[in-house]
């Protein structure tokens, strides 16, 4: 018999470590939940992580299994049911994260001492860190050399559902035998020490996922080139945090785009379809990144001889966080994370600069709140977009690049739709006085909008400030 330990791998189909176990006789599964990675956690990803255990639960059950549930510390609850089912191998699939990769070292050594054997695989990412690297053998720093590699390499075909399970009745037995193992019912978000979710998060789970890649594979990714800039076209796949938690595998989403492509009616369609894979290809490139630089969680990629003098200003810090800043754009992001643990991409560039180079602020305190409120939260995405913003990452924005956020909401929200779903307070004020919101005088913003917040730092300022902060980082005269 084989266990096969279920981590950011929430899914029964195309899962490499599951069907490896398979293919070696009757598997049974577990999770557990990791008290030093719960610490890190917030609502909106609990929230979804138990709905979508949920679900692999009852698929385990409609196959006369079931999934064992366990909460602590997997070095010793591995072994401990592994010895208690007399299981022959441990498999998983690889987490490429720091803490992860110090976990599963410890849970190794754990299980040698008990001798059962144990195997990982790669499953998350299509090309494992080290696989991809420059013509010397160094990981890539820039991703168009990356992403022309990736795109060439072959790409494995979806794996199989397990077809031997181990039957309940075993798995009850087990839960006999070990401390804080179960089967029942999976622990509630409280008694995880969460509170209950306040954001509209999307349906948690394979089911959901799969309908949203198929939705998505249907009519938006021909158009995705073209759309993927502008917030109210709904035209990205929202597929982040099912691929963050493994509701469905990398391989199940490229062949759905590699069926898309065959069915592109126009060179720009099968380009398109191409530009969606290629930001398939930023993730794996930023799972690369931190692999190779576990650093960059706290530290900046890029050395500034002198050190970035952040300004760090509470208020003003504040007033972002909670959308306040009266700047239309920024505000209407901010505000969508928090009613929906999502914000659209192009927004997060917009919000992340504004934050970094409008208010100065240490892009540090930026991936802190999103990290409490994304139900995306990726340590490896999220570190690699705030880095990029932040002009301290690795093929970064350059540091002079800032984002003025009133062109940016003209160019992409022209009519203010987006605008105005997040901030209320200017629904009757026209888009063009929308994006020009800061050049009104304080009366007229008053009258327009009296419950909106006044612009609280002037953009052309603070950018020659932001300008003069970086050189200053740099060392130049
Ligand atoms: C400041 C900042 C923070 C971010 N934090 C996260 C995060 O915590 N988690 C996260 O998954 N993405 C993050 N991103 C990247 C991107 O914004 C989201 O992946 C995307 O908005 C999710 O929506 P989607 O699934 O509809 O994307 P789609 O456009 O449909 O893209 C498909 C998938 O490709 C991957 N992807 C897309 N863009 C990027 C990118 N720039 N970098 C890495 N992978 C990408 C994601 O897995 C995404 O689900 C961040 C970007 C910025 C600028």
């Amino acid at each position: 018999m084989q266990l096969h330990w279920h981590r950011r791998d929430i899914r029964a189909a195309d899962n490499h470590g599951l069907s490896k176990a398979a293919a070696d006789g009757p598997v049974a599964p577990i999770f557990v939940f990791d008290t030093d990675v719960l610490a890190h956690a917030s609502p909106p990803r609990v929230r979804y992580l138990l709905d979508a255990l949920d679900e692999l639960q009852s698929w385990y059950r409609t196959q006369g299994s079931d999934l064992l549930v366990a909460t602590g510390d997997p070095r010793e609850t591995i072994p401990a049911v592994a010895e208690a089912l007399d299981a022959e191998r441990v498999v998983w699939n690889v987490d490429y994260s720091g803490l992860a990769k110090e976990r599963d070292a410890a849970v190794r050594l754990a299980l040698d001492e008990v001798d059962v054997e144990r195997e990982t695989v790669h499953d998350a990412i299509f090309h494992e860190p080290g696989s991809i690297t420059t013509n010397a053998g160094d990981p890539y720093s820039v991703y168009t050399y990356f992403w022309k590699k990736w795109r060439k390499r072959e790409k494995p075909s979806p794996y199989p559902e397990p077809s031997e399970l181990v039957g309940a009745e075993t798995l009850e037995s087990v839960v006999k035998q070990v401390d804080d193992v179960g089967i029942g019912s999976l622990p509630t978000i409280d008694s995880l020490g969460f509170e209950e979710l306040s954001a509209d998060i999307l349906t948690a789970g394979t089911d959901a996922a799969r309908e949203r890649l198929e939705s998505f594979c249907e009519d938006a990714i021909f158009r995705y080139a073209e759309d993927r800039d502008y917030p109210t076209r709904n035209a990205t796949s929202h597929l982040s945090t099912d691929l963050k938690f493994g509701t469905i595998g990398i391989r199940e989403v490229y062949e759905a785009t590699e069926a898309a492509a065959e069915r592109a009616e126009s060179e720009a369609e099968a380009e398109s379809v191409e530009e969606f894979q290629s930001q398939l290809a930023w993730r794996e490139f930023y799972t690369h990144v931190l692999y190779f630089n576990p650093s960059v969680v706290t530290e900046n990629f890029k050395e500034y001889e002198q050190g970035i003098q952040w300004r760090d200003d509470e208020e003003e810090l504040d007033a972002w966080k909670a959308g306040e800043t009266g700047y239309p754009i920024v505000d209407a992001g901010m505000r969508q994370l928090l009613a929906e643990g999502y914000m659209h991409n192009r927004v997060r560039m917009i919000v992340a600069s504004f934050l970094t180079k409008d208010l100065l602020c240490d892009w540090r305190e930026g991936y802190a709140h999103f990290r409490e409120y994304l139900s995306d939260h990726d340590t490896a995405n999220d570190n690699g977009g705030w880095q990029w913003a932040a002009s301290t990452g690795t093929d970064a924005q350059p540091y002079f690049r800032i984002f003025n956020p009133m062109t940016q909401g003209e160019r992409y929200d022209p009519d203010g739709e987006y605008i105005k779903q997040y901030v209320p307070e200017l629904e009757a004020v026209t888009s063009n006085t929308i994006h020009e919101w800061h050049e009104l005088s304080e009366l007229e913003r008053e009258r327009l909008a009296p419950e909106y917040p006044e612009p609280i730092v002037d953009h052309s300022e603070r950018r020659e400030m932001a300008l003069e902060m970086f050189e200053n980082a740099r060392g130049d005269d």
